[in-house]
């Protein structure tokens, strides 16, 4: 049996760290070395876990010179946005420095580097938007998002970036919630929520990002990559799509826009992303996002069991 590639993930204890993890160990093909802060929240086995803070430059050289992975994917991040916005040296360390460190063992080790990004670093003066748009971040979570890209373009091993849209999804011991679980829990709670008309995203449930990293990593696949869903919605149809699955009461959703509604950090208006490339190049399919909400329905129910 040929060897199976060594393949690193970092942020494993996080919503597409273990969609990652639990994929790659249904292929054959892959030693998975899962790695996160402090201890592993991830459920079952087959997997190494590796306990690394990769703001610590001697861990992230010590630990990725011991593995000597093929593949990295690199998706541990800062993503609370607001607290990127109010925390900028924290952001910067986690988003831009443990970049810079992974980067540096990932050439030693002359693995495949993928880095997963965002629509955050573009403006959203319009969307969707194709692989060739021009960054323009404008909250702090995008520019050291759009640092890592640059840091990742001028590395001298071999790299890829997927940049994807407001995942969704459901996982073990989440350290944050996503737009779908929100919009349910609080309409099943019978809360009012302000929901804005203005921000039009392509939601992408989590496991599709997974697919998508996936196949870059299996086709070897260079360069940056849309990997998100289909849809081109608003944040105020997202949530009555939503509560129509769920039959849950859409009085609760009150229509806002940006300048009735405003979070700590700044939100582009139209990101959104054009996925032709990937469906042409990786034949990457995502789901529909009335489908991955049946399918995280469905996940909802087994967690509960
Ligand atoms: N969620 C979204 O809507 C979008 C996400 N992205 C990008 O996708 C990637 C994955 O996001 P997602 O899975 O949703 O985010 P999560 O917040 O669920 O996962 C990020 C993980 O990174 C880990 N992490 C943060 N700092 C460190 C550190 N210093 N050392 C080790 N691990 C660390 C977190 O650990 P812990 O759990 O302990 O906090 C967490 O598990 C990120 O790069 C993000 O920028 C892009 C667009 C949209
Ligand atoms: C909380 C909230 C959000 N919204 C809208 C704003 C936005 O369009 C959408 C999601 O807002 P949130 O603040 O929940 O999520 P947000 O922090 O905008 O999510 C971002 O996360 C980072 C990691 C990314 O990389 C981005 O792609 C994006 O997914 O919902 C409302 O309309 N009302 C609300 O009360």
């Amino acid at each position: 049996m040929t060897s199976r590639k060594k393949v690193f993930i970092t942020g494993a204890n996080g919503l597409l760290g273990q969609k990652l993890v639990a994929q790659l160990l249904e292929k054959e093909t892959f030693q998975v070395f899962a790695s996160g802060k402090g201890e592993c929240r991830l459920p079952g086995k087959g997997f190494e876990y590796v306990s690394l803070d990769i703001i610590d430059p001697a861990a992230v050289e010590k630990t990725l010179g011991e593995i000597s992975p093929d593949i990295i994917i690199h998706g541990a991040a800062m993503t609370n946005v607001d607290q990127c916005e109010l925390n900028q040296e924290a952001c910067y360390d986690a988003n831009v420095n443990a970049t810079a460190y992974l980067i540096k063992a990932a050439e030693k080790a002359q693995a495949h580097f993928i880095f997963v990004s965002t629509d955050f670093i573009f403006s959203g003066e319009e969307g969707p938007l194709d692989e060739n748009a021009v960054a323009a971040p404008v909250n702090y979570y995008g520019e050291t998002k759009l640092e890592g890209e640059q840091l990742v373009m001028a590395c001298k091993t071999k790299w890829s970036i997927a940049r994807t849209v407001l995942v969704f999804g459901i996982a073990h011991d989440m350290s944050r919630t996503n737009i779908i679980l929100w919009v349910k829990s609080s309409l099943e709670a019978g809360k009012e929520i302000q929901v804005v008309d203005d921000q039009f995203r392509t939601p992408t449930l989590a496991e599709d990002l997974a697919a998508g990293c996936i196949l870059i990593a299996e086709k070897e696949a260079e360069g940056i990559f849309n990997i998100c869903g289909p849809d081109y919605l608003s944040a105020y149809e997202m949530a009555n799509i939503t509560a129509d699955y769920f039959g849950l009461n859409k009085d609760l959703i009150k229509r806002a826009d940006s300048s009735t509604f405003s979070q700590p950090a700044k939100r582009p208006l139209k990101t959104g992303f054009i996925i032709t490339k990937a469906q042409k190049e990786l034949g990457f399919e995502p789901k529909t996002f009335r489908m991955a909400i049946g399918i995280l329905a469905k996940q909802i129910i087994l967690a509960r069991a």
